[in-house]
């Protein structure tokens, strides 16, 4: 079967993503058609989204306006899977402690945005991550962490003990940047859940 993978692409590292899911889909052998989505309408046609790291300020604001918030929670709702990074993450979260940023509450989370200090903005962490058998390299660039997780949230890898990957039912989310690495495993974990909910 062809895959539709959306990148929701109304602001962010957009080309970074669907870089990194052509690449998985070729690792994985799958056909994937994908998709920018900057207007509602074409969600409903996607088996998976990649919601990219960015401003989250800006993308949720962007995501309200065009009804595109509305499309991502009816996606979630139906079990299909969503890979939210870094600003991804803020907007998917039930709670950004910022009046600025109107969440999509589809991780039932709270993050602290810039959670990792000044001297640390940037950097890159070698990462346990649940699922994956080797390290991940992982680009942590003003990065969210995860304060809050509700019991239904699995904590997927964390650093200096504060949580940066999660998941729960089909949402998966990172402080992290997987896109820019070329270490896609995460965008094929998200390929493998769209499979597994299609069929
Ligand atoms: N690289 C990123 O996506 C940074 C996220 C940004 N600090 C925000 O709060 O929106």
């Amino acid at each position: 079967m062809t895959l539709t993978a959306g990148v929701v692409a109304v602001q962010g590292d957009v080309s970074e993503h669907a870089a990194a899911i052509e690449r998985a889909a070729d690792a994985v052998g799958e056909d994937v058609a994908i998709r920018e989505v900057r207007e509602a309408g074409l969600v409903p046609d996607c088996d998976v989204l990649a919601l990219p790291g960015g401003e989250s300020t800006t993308i949720s604001r962007l995501l309200a306006q065009s009804g595109i918030d509305e499309e991502i929670r009816e996606h979630v709702a139906a079990g299909k899977p969503v890979l939210a990074t870094c600003a991804g993450l803020i907007v998917a979260s039930t709670d950004a402690r910022d009046d600025r940023v109107d969440t999509l509450d589809v991780l039932d989370v709270s993050v602290e945005r810039n959670a990792f200090g000044r001297q640390k903005d940037s950097f890159e962490a070698s990462l346990s991550v649940d699922g994956l058998d080797e390290p991940y390299p992982a680009v942590f660039i003003r990065a969210p962490a995860i304060d809050e997780v509700d019991d239904g949230v699995e904590v997927l890898a964390t650093v200096e003990g504060r949580p940066v990957a999660v998941r729960e039912g089909p949402v998966v989310g990172l402080s992290f940047h997987p896109e820019l690495t070329n270490d896609d495993r995460l965008h094929r974990l998200a390929l493998f859940d769209a499979l597994a909910a299609a069929t």
